[in-house]
């Protein structure tokens, strides 16, 4: 029998949001009576696997500790210029007691759904292999050059969601290479693959959007009122 396997979930919320166009960085905008990062921590707060959330911010960040957040598990890393780099600090604030495992889940990504979640740590803790949540592309895409065939053969396509649940060893491990061999590095999924490592793509729902641009957040306000009207029942 395995010995029970440690997870430490990070969060990165270090960005500045730029594509939202806001006053504020995106994670602190207030949808159905939080802020973003608010409804993102309760839901991983909902989690009881996890021994630490770890929330990476911005050194400047004047919001954090206005909110009234009460799981003693979370904690504050230092953010870096790139979302990996967020995460890769957040990987050396934990190397004096490192977990087994990381839960990697985007501070924009509050509609997450916890079954998901569950299935994602299951199913990769059974395979002792590393995965993320994704789900299968719905539109027919279209690569940019005008000047070619534009259609992308689809049917092995998938969109990378978060989390991303991987090792700790091998993540950090992973992202350090990538990052030195300035690799573009966009989840952590693309560091493991750098290294030709297997990542597990475990199907989760379309509707666990990155709030990015203005136009997500009435559906994501719609949704997590849906979400909390839901739980309260
Ligand atoms: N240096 C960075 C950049 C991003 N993130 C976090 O990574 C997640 C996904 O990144 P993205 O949606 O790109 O957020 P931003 O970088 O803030 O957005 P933009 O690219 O529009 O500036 C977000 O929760 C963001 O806060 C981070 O922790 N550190
Ligand atoms: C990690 C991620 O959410 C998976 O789709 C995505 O890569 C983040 O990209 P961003 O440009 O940092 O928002």
């Amino acid at each position: 029998m395995r010995n029970k396997q440690t997870i430490v979930a990070i969060v990165p919320a270090a960005g500045v949001g730029s594509r939202m166009q806001h006053n504020a960085p995106k994670q602190y905008i207030q949808l159905a009576g939080k802020t973003i990062l608010e409804h993102t921590l309760t839901k991983l707060s909902q989690l009881p696997q996890l021994q630490t959330i770890v929330v990476a911010l911005s050194d400047t960040d004047p919001y954090f500790d206005e909110l009234p957040l009460t799981d003693a598990r979370i904690v504050r890393s230092s953010g870096g210029k790139e979302r990996a780099d967020s995460v890769l600090n957040s990987l050396l604030f934990l190397a004096p007691n490192p977990p087994d495992w990381v839960l990697v889940h985007d501070a924009a990504r509050p509609l997450v759904d916890l079954a998901d979640i569950e299935r994602l740590i299951s199913e990769c803790l059974s395979a002792n292999e590393g995965g993320i949540l994704a789900t299968k592309v719905k539109d027919t895409i279209k690569r940019g050059d005008t000047h070619s065939k534009q259609t992308v053969p689809r049917d092995d396509l998938w969109q990378a969601l978060t989390p991303q649940f991987f090792k700790y060893n091998e993540l950090k491990d992973a992202l350090q290479n990538a990052l030195q061999s300035e690799v573009a590095i966009t989840d952590e999924a693309s560091a493991i693959e750098w290294v030709n490592k297997p990542v597990k793509l475990i199907a989760g729902r379309s509707d666990n959007i990155k709030i990015t641009t203005p136009e997500d957040l009435a559906l994501a306000g719609f949704l997590l009122n849906k979400q909390q009207n839901e739980s309260a029942v």
